[in-house]
This record gives structure tokens, sequence and C-alpha cells, in this order.
């Protein structure tokens, strides 16, 4: 497989040749940028979700990109999608060595107003469907031939006012990273997560737009004084699946720029002085950049 060398990362050309990546909630936001820097790096990456169209667009744009990549439609709230979803990225692929648990989401409300079946909906997919993804990974292929898995969380150790639930499932993943570490790294399995701060993507879009100067404001609670970067995420992503991280497991990296360590006796000041990285695949495509 070729590679378009004109995108830049931090990461070498080839990291990842030979190998083969799921990545849940893959043709949007966070998901999609680890995606094509798995693509880019030399992995095969299938990219599962539940829109068929928005899965399809995205395999198309890493395919231009000279990336392999397939679509997989799944919800991971569906116990037969994630079996069915994980046999078919392993035929598609020839294997699955790296899982992505990337699919999520939430909606604000104050925890006294949350339905139960808004509760169930946020669990299911965060906690539940989280879980049954890694375990089905694991039956299928990863206990015979080892693997690393990176979850996706949020910053939620301090609780995660108006969004408790999702507060709640991303704790219970953080826990399980840990658990599914010591239980499963006799077969060669790292797992570890990510905690991202308050992210810039898609994803932020489809909450009401009266959240928005919420999420603005919040977004200043940390040293850098602004949203992080999907190149941000992918990046810690990547490190974490890379063989540079081949004695991390059962870990959560933060990548919120110290939201989570906010202190009242030094909050966060100034401009921001902490310089943005950005990889380059958006000036590629957009034609900024060769
Ligand atoms: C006012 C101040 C707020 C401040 C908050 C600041 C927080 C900032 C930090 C942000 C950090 C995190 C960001 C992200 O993670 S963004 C990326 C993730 N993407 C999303 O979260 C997408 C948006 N969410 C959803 O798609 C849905 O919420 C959901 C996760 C539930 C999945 O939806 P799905 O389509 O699968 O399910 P349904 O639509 O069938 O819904 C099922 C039931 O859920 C209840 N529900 C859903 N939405 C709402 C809502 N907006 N308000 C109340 N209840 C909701 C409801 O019971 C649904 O069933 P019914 O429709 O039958 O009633
Ligand atoms: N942006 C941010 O500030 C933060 C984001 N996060 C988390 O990072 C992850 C990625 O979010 P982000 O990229 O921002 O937002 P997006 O909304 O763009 O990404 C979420 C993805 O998950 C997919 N998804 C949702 N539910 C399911 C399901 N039941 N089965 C399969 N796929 C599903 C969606 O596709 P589809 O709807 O087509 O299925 C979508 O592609 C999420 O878990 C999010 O909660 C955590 C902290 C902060």
């Amino acid at each position: 497989m070729s590679t378009t060398s004109s995108i830049q990362t931090i990461f070498r050309d080839h990291l990842f040749a030979g190998k083969s990546a799921l990545i849940t909630g893959g043709g949007t936001g966070i998901g999609l940028r680890c995606a094509r820097e798995l693509a880019r790096l030399g992995a095969k990456v299938v990219l599962a979700g539940r829109t068929r169209e928005k899965l399809e667009q995205a395999v198309a744009g890493i395919s231009e990109q000279g990336g392999e990549a397939h679509a997989v439609v799944c919800n991971i709230r569906e116990a037969e999608d994630i079996e069915s979803g994980i046999a078919e990225s392993i035929r598609l692929m020839g294997g699955l060595d790296l899982l992505v648990n990337n699919a999520g989401g939430q909606f604000p409300s104050p925890a006294e107003d949350i339905p139960r079946k808004g509760w169930n909906a946020v669990i299911d997919t965060n906690l539940t469907g989280t879980f049954f993804t890694t375990q089905e990974a694991f039956r299928q292929h990863m206990r015979s031939h080892g693997g690393a898995v990176v979850n996706i969380i949020a910053d939620m150790w301090q609780g995660f006012p108006m969004m408790a639930h999702t507060g709640a499932a991303r704790a219970g993943v953080d826990n399980l990273t840990k658990t599914l570490a010591n239980e499963w790294g006799r077969h060669g399995i790292r797992i570890n997560a990510v905690a991202p701060g308050i992210i810039e993507t898609s994803g932020l879009e489809r909450y009401d737009p009266m959240v928005r100067p919420f999420i603005e404001e919040a977004a200043k609670n940390n040293q850098t004084r602004r949203m992080g970067t999907e190149a941000e995420v992918a990046a810690a992503v990547t490190f974490l699946l890379s063989p540079a991280a081949s004695y991390i497991t059962g870990v959560t990296l933060r990548v919120d720029g110290g939201q989570s360590i906010f202190h009242p006796l030094c909050p966060p000041q100034g401009d921001g002085k902490m310089p943005v990285f950005e990889d380059t695949f958006d000036r590629v495509q957009d034609g900024s950049v060769p």
C-alpha cells in the first residue's frame, strides 16, 4: 500500500505496516482522525458506525490519500451487530491487531431530568457497547494473536455535572481498562485509555446551539485556554497503540490541557501560550499544501 507522503504527522512512515485496526465511531471526528493517521502509517482500517453514508464518505477520503479503509455498519448497542461487525472486520482486513473504542455520546441534562430511556442509551453505548466490542475482539482474534486497545473516555475525574450518565459510564470504562489490562496481559494484549477534555469536533455540533456558549466558556478552564484538536487526541491514541508504548498498559492518558487538574488557588490565566499541534490532513485535502 502506498501512502501520501505530503501528509505530515509526528509519526514515522510505515509504523503500522501489516497491522489491522478497527475504529468504532470512525466515520467522524476523533475516530476519523485516528483512522486517517493509522491508515497513513500503513494500517488497514475498518470504520464502524451506524450511518453508512458517513462511513463511506470517510472511507473514500482515506482511499484518496492512499490508505486502505473499509466501512462496517454496526450499532455497538446491539449484541448481534458487534458479533457480526467484528467478524466482518477480521474478514476484510485479515486480522484485528488494534482496536479504538471511540464510538460514544451523550446529551446534557440536569441529573434529576434524565429519563430512563436516555440513561440506558448512554450507558448501553459508552459502557456496555465498549465492553462487549472489546470482549468480541478478544474472543474472535486477540486471545490468540495479541493486540492493543485504546478506549476513549472523557474528563469525568471531578464528576460530570450536567452529564451524570456519561460520567458514570466513562468512569466504568476507566476501571475496565485496568481490569482487562490485568486479565489479558498474558495474551499479549495491552489496553489503555485516552480521556479528552473539550475537543473541537463535529460531535459538538450535535448539541443544541444553546449549549455552545457554556462549552466555549468551559474550554477556557485549562492551561492552553482553548479547545483541543482532533490531531492532539489522535496523536495520543496512535502513541498508545504503537510499539513506543510497549511497556504501558492499564493507564488513562488525559489529553485535556490540564483541565482535570484545575485548582481554585491557581486558575488558568492569560491568552494561552502553548502552541496547537495540528497535522496536515485537512490542509492536504483542501489543497492548501500539496
Ligand atoms: C447547559 C450546560 C451544559 C454544559 C455541558 C458542557 C459539556 C461540555 C463537555 C463536552 C465534552 C464531550 C463532548 C462529546 O462527547 S461530543 C461527541 C459525542 N457526540 C454526541 O454526544 C452526539 C450527541 N448525542 C446523541 O446522539 C444522543 O444524545 C445519544 C447519545 C443518546 C444517542 O442518541 P440515539 O440517536 O442513539 O438515541 P435516541 O435519539 O433514540 O435517544 C434515546 C433517548 O435518549 C434521551 N435523549 C436523547 N437526547 C436527549 C436530549 N437532548 N435531552 C433529553 N433526553 C434525550 C431520550 O430519552 C431518548 O429517547 P426518546 O427520544 O424516545 O425520548
Ligand atoms: N469532542 C469532545 O469534546 C469529546 C469527545 N469525547 C468522546 O470522543 C468520542 C468521539 O467523539 P467526537 O469525535 O467528538 O464526536 P462524534 O459525534 O463525531 O463521534 C461519535 C461517533 O460515534 C458513532 N456512534 C455513536 N453511537 C454509536 C453506536 N451506538 N454504535 C456505533 N457507533 C456509534 C457516531 O456515528 P453514528 O452516529 O453514525 O453511529 C460518530 O461517528 C466519543 O466517545 C465522545 O463522547 C470525549 C470527551 C470530549
